[in-house]
């Protein structure tokens, strides 16, 4: 079987040059609605969206011999190894397709950065950040009712410990390569959604100077 990166490889003239896939990761504390705005960039920027949360459900749900390792680690709110996380994600690469992804949940600590860039040689984009107070994602996250093992006040307050533990020192490092496209998630979907469009958007639509990013077809009180 190729690689994602020899699935990418065609260019418009059917040769074979080396096209990366285009990796966006989609970090932010549990409830901070990761998985939410990805379904609004895969209807309006033709994304595939990968939750390695969801994939890592869907390992469990197959049977597969790492299942119930998998099973123990989500219900502690712990990361599951890299290896695991990014064979899952490599393949879910390889069948859809697409050549641009938004990589939701992932990496989450410092081992599943480091694996990822080792295996696949793919930089992200940039990293989309979703920052949300905390008492916001509990409340989320209690009233999710989509049947999570994860989803109780006790596994909660643990994967809030890994996200400021482990997770929130990538996104600073990503910080520090300036990758990173900071969201206040905190305000309703479709708001959140507006600042999320911006940074998609292409640049040739966006028009600078005036402090704000205007489309286009808009037009500020300047004129
Ligand atoms: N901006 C928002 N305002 C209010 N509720 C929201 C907002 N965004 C998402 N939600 C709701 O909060 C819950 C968590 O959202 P979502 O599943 O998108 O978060 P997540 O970041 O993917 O969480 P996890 O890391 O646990 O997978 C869902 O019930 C969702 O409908
Ligand atoms: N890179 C990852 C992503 C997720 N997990 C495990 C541990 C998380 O608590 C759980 C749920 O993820 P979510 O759906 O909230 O993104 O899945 C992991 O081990 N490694
Ligand atoms: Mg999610």
């Amino acid at each position: 079987m190729g690689t994602v990166v020899d699935a990418a490889k065609q260019d418009v003239n059917g040769s074979l040059a080396e096209k990366k896939p285009t990796v966006v990761f989609v970090l932010g504390g549990p409830g901070s609605g990761k998985g939410t705005q990805c379904a609004n960039i895969v209807e309006h920027f033709g994304y595939t969206h990968l939750s390695a949360g969801d994939l890592l459900r869907a390992e469990i749900n197959s049977g597969s011999e790492n299942g119930t390792m998998i099973q123990n680690m989500i219900k502690e709110g712990k990361i599951v190894p890299s290896e695991v996380t990014i064979r899952l994600l490599q393949k879910a690469m390889q069948e859809s397709g697409n050549d641009k992804f938004l990589i939701d949940g992932f990496p989450r600590n410092e081992e599943n950065r480091a694996a990822f860039e080792e295996v696949t040689k793919i930089e992200p984009a940039f990293v989309l950040f979703f920052d949300c107070a905390k008492e916001e994602m509990e409340r989320r996250l209690l009233s999710r009712n989509q049947g999570r093992e994860d989803d109780n006040i006790e596994t909660i307050r643990k994967r809030f410990k890994v996200f400021l533990e482990s997770s929130l020192p990538v996104v600073e490092y990503y910080d520090s390569k300036g990758k990173v496209r900071k969201i206040d998630a905190a305000r309703p979907i479709g708001e959140v959604f507006e600042s999320v469009k911006a940074i998609f958007a292409p640049k040739n639509e966006k028009v600078k100077g005036y402090g704000h990013v205007l489309r286009l077809n808009e037009c500020c009180s300047c004129t």
